[in-house]
């Protein structure tokens, strides 16, 4: 079996531009650096097809990377801590440095999923940083804050920049952050609905406050990508949008 190690994870807000992983993203070569082979593929499922070992121990079968992006302040790093650690980071809010990752493996149907998530800045003066990683991303998690309306004013640039960097079938997802506090909201959800339905985005309103919706987005995102590389005849067709209107909390279906 080929063992591989993986980069660890480092802790949110890692400062140093010195530490920043490799713009080509942290796929696990077979040097076991950080950086990826050259005979990584551009974009796809790292190694499909045999269990890989990681360097917290864990075996997966597969990995992508997703990437959480939006303006600062809306809670990206305070929901990747909660998917990946249950915890919310609550008091001082300190803004992340250039960009950061975690990693999870989870259970899909039976295949294990790895998932290297991508914690960028949110801000402006970090962005030529976060472009060099779009197009390593597989997936996409777009947030605004539902208590910030220029968060939400912003996506619209937002899906600019994705349509410029990004690939052009990455999963991507719109999020609605902080609906627990709800006496501060000035985003409705329809608006939410509204603009995901014009851009044909699946959504969903979360809280990593409460968790609400947490592991159900990350959990949509790591089905749809292992649906894509994986695909047997056999297998009904995953889709992400029936799922997460399914099993959400207020989540919604937003086909055009
Ligand atoms: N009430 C509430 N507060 C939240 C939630 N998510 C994040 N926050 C708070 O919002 C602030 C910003 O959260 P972060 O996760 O650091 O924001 P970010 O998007 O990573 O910001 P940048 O790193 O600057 O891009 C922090 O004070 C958090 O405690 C949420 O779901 N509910
Ligand atoms: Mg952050």
């Amino acid at each position: 079996m080929s063992r591989k190690k993986t980069p660890k994870s480092k802790g949110a807000n890692n400062p140093a531009a010195s530490t920043l992983p490799a713009a080509n993203g942290p796929r696990p070569a077979r040097s076991g650096t950080a950086r990826p082979g050259p005979d990584a593929p551009p974009n796809g499922p790292l190694q499909p097809g045999r269990p890989l070992l990681g360097s917290g121990g864990d075996f997966y079968d597969v990995a992508f990377k997703v990437m959480l992006v939006g303006d600062s302040g809306v809670g990206k790093t305070c929901l990747l801590v909660r998917f990946k650690d249950g915890a919310f980071l609550a008091g001082t809010f300190i803004s992340t440095v250039g960009i950061d990752f975690r990693n999870k493996v989870l259970d899909v149907d039976g295949v294990k999923v790895k998932l290297q998530m991508w914690d960028t800045a949110g801000q402006e003066r970090f962005r030529s940083v976060t472009h060099a990683y779009y197009r390593d991303a597989h997936a996409l998690l777009l947030l605004y804050d539902v208590t910030n309306k220029a968060s939400f004013d912003n996506i619209q640039a937002w899906l600019a920049e994705i349509h410029e960097y990004a690939q052009h079938d990455v999963a991507l997802m719109l999020l609605g952050n902080k609906v627990d506090s709800a006496h501060e909201r000035v985003v409705k959800r329809e608006d939410g609905e509204k603009l995901a339905k014009e851009y044909g985005l699946p959504f969903m309103e979360t809280s990593a406050k409460t968790g609400l919706n947490v592991d159900l987005a990350f959990t949509a995102i790591a089905k749809e990508l292992k649906q894509r590389s994986m695909k047997t005849p056999s297998e009904p067709r995953f889709r992400l949008h029936d799922y997460i209107k399914r099993e959400g909390q207020g989540a919604s279906c937003c086909r055009p």
